[in-house]
């Protein structure tokens, strides 16, 4: 992973955007949605970029840009059509410490900007690390209508009652449980029923005793690309993954990241975790796992294709 996603806190950030082409409006055109300070010098400008002067949204210079303006700012893009001109600022930007990227030329982009999906508090950001900025964008429009716009309003729900979250419910197992059961029983939806799914869920969460545990079997004769569609959300639910083997790359991938990992322990150990209501998987070897499932006719033994 060449470039690594970051979300940085627009509130304290000063940008500077040298160029104000048909390029620079549309990284303007994201950047104006956030609280960052901007400040964009160019001789020319596109229509987009006179209007957010007009509203005073960004501070606009109408003359060239010098080495000397490479200072000062949280970071740079640099946007005209001077491919030299463009290396000379960035490097004059990177020796004044400051993070520059250049929109036609990857090479001196201390970061690049990716196509961005936008729903208020929940962003997703897709990159290609330059190879096909076309493909991000045409990602982006078939996430654009999977991702309806009622996620902006839900997400602001959330984070409200975070904290109310935090203070009621005491162990952060029991918090993961809640909200997963929230967005189980609400979708992505924001009406009426938003404030009933979460008060359910909350009590849910406070009462043990619904709690049910899962054991899911997989032998580890089968591959990635046979596991059932139907499993993914279960996988990513997971407490505990336990394996005495090394579990391959792509099945790893498709594992909670934050699960406790471990030898696969004793029967009686794994009958207790059961009733405490741990969500476990085990990887092992296909003797292993008729083994396992006569001792726990409960377990669910994943097949190729289906559950
Ligand atoms: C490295 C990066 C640097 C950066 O800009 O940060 C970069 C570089 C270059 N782009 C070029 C071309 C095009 N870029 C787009 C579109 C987008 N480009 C964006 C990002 C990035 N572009 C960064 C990598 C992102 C990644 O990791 O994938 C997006 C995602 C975000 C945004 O710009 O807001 C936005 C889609 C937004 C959306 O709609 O969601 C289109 C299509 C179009 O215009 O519709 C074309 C024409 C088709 C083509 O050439 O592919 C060229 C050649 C220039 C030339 O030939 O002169 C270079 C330079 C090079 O490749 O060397
Ligand atoms: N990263 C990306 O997504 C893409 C990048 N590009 C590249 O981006 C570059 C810009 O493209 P466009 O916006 O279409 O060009 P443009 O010609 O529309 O705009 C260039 C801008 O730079 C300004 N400028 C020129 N000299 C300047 C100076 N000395 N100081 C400050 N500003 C100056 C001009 O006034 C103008 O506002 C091109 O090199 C193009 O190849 C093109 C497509 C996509």
């Amino acid at each position: 992973m060449q470039y690594f996603p970051l979300f940085v806190d627009t509130q304290a950030l000063s940008v500077l955007i040298v160029g104000a082409g048909e390029v620079a409006s549309r990284k303007l055109a994201l950047l104006a949605r956030t609280d960052a300070r901007i400040q964009v010098l160019a001789p020319a400008t596109t229509a987009e970029v006179d209007e957010f002067e007009a509203e005073g949204r960004i501070a606009l210079e109408r003359r060239p840009a010098t080495l000397e303006d490479m200072q000062g700012f949280d970071l740079i893009y640099l946007a005209t059509a001077n491919e030299q001109l463009n290396i000379d600022l960035a490097e004059a930007a990177t020796q004044a410490g400051i993070w520059c990227n250049v929109v036609d030329n990857p090479k001196y982009c201390r970061f690049i900007t990716p196509s961005i999906i936008d729903r208020g508090r929940l962003v997703v950001a897709i990159s290609t690390a330059g190879a096909a900025p076309v493909f991000a964008r045409s990602l982006r429009a078939r996430l654009e209508s999977w991702l309806p716009q009622s996620l902006s309003p839900l997400f602001d729900f959330v984070a409200q009652r975070r904290d109310e979250v935090q203070q009621n419910v005491a162990a952060p197992k029991s918090r993961r449980l809640l909200w997963e059961h929230f967005f189980d029983l609400n979708g992505d939806k924001w009406d009426n029923d938003t404030p009933t799914h979460f008060q359910q869920a909350m009590t849910l969460a406070q009462d043990n005793s619904q709690r049910q545990g899962r054991l899911l079997l997989l032998d580890s004769c089968i591959e990635a690309q046979w596991l059932p569609l139907a499993v993914m959300p279960l996988f990513s639910q997971l407490d505990c993954i336990y394996s005495d083997l090394s579990i391959p790359f792509k099945i790893n991938e498709l594992l909670r990241r934050d699960a406790n990992r471990a030898g696969i322990p004793h029967f009686t150990q794994l009958t207790g975790r059961l009733a405490q209501g741990e969500r476990m998987l085990i990887f092992a070897n296909p003797v292993e796992i008729a083994a396992l499932q006569d001792q726990f006719p409960q377990a669910q033994s994943i097949k190729p294709g289906s559950l």
